[in-house]
């Protein structure tokens, strides 16, 4: 099976996914249509933030989140429409979403995927006009047709994951995915209302110069943490910090550099949630030559027991997430 066509840049994301299932002779076309409702629902979740500032959908929701988060507007929004799109679909049983407490049972019980999403990421930037994303995991659930997915269908390994992406909302909109062929990158033309390949076959440098973590709160990052950024500094690294980590994640991807939001002394398990923003961005790093730990295990690899679990990330180019776990190895020595 030849999964490297080599599609020419500029063909359309449909057109793309279209020739990829090509690829598979014994495809269903499921998998490519599930690819095509979250763009659909990605480029209206744009729209919405494009006029954001014109139409009261800044600011506040006024409730929280399971995490205990304050919701955003388009949080909400978001995370509405990505349902929608999912459910309309048909093609997926069950959705696990950071704003809802339990899974989501779309009804669909002939449907045999499970996505994991992350309808807004950088929810802190929404407000001020700087880049966000949205992030989702795709599992091919374990249980019959027939009946609403089940826990175990949802708590899967990274390694499981049939599909994974983001959608940047930035200068320019892009939507990046991998189904384990490697990963592609797409850029939306608003005035066709159509996304186009543009980044072909990413492969993220081995190294870098660049790191990206909250040195605001390194008082109570670990010791080893606490060495890198030194380590980092008499190197003459530069320090990239967006808050947005789909936006500071796309950077180091396309550029090289490493993302770390460590374990501290307020969050033992670190901020980021396992299910819907680690694993999709693990499988993705690793399709194109990257890296992703929890500073001692491949993410991939983390057994997961709760929808909303959190885990430490280091994340990036392999060289430089493998320099981060020798500081982490050398604090674990020393102890
Ligand atoms: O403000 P902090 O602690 O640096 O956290 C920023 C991180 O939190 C997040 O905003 C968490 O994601 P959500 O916005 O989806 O909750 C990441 O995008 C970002 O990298
Ligand atoms: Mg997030
Ligand atoms: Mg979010």
């Amino acid at each position: 099976m030849n999964f490297n066509l080599a599609i020419p840049v500029g063909t359309t994301l449909d057109r793309f996914i279209m020739r990829k299932q090509e690829a598979f002779p014994f495809a269903t076309g499921e998998l490519s249509q599930l690819l095509r409702d979250i763009a659909l629902a990605g480029k209206i979740v744009n729209r919405e933030i494009n006029r954001a500032g014109l139409l009261d959908v800044t600011g506040a929701y006024g409730q929280q989140n399971v995490q205990g988060e304050e919701q955003q507007k388009l949080d909400v929004i978001a995370n509405i429409r990505f349902i929608r799109a999912l459910r309309n679909g048909g093609e997926v049983c069950t959705i696990i979403s950071e704003e809802e407490d339990e899974a989501i049972h779309t009804g669909n019980k002939k449907g045999k995927y499970i996505v994991a999403i992350d309808p807004l990421d950088g929810s802190s930037n929404i407000d001020v006009n700087v880049s966000i994303g949205t992030i989702f995991s795709i599992y091919r659930r374990k249980s019959e047709t027939g009946c609403d997915g089940t826990m175990e269908d949802c708590l899967q390994m990274g390694t499981q994951q049939v599909a994974a992406g983001y959608i940047i909302y930035g200068s320019s909109t892009m939507l990046v995915y991998t189904t384990g062929h490697g990963v592609n990158g797409f850029t939306y033309d608003p005035s066709l209302g159509e996304f186009f390949l543009s980044h072909p076959d990413i492969k993220t440098p081995a190294n870098g110069n660049v790191y990206s973590c909250n040195e605001g709160s390194v008082n109570s990052f670990p010791e080893s943490i606490k060495q890198y950024l030194n380590y980092c500094k008499e190197n003459n690294y530069s320090a990239r910090y967006i808050g947005s980590l789909v936006a500071d994640f796309h950077r180091n991807l396309l550029k090289g550099g490493v993302y770390i939001y460590p374990s501290t002394a307020k969050a033992p398990n670190g901020k980021l949630r396992l299910m819907y923003e680690c694993n999709a961005l693990a499988y993705i790093v690793e399709q194109a030559g990257g890296k992703a730990t929890n500073g001692s295990r491949r993410i991939l690899e983390i057994e997961p027991t709760e929808l909303h679990q959190r885990c430490p990330l280091v994340i990036g180019s392999p060289e430089m997430v493998d320099k981060v776990e020798e500081f982490i190895k050398s604090e674990v020595a020393a102890v």
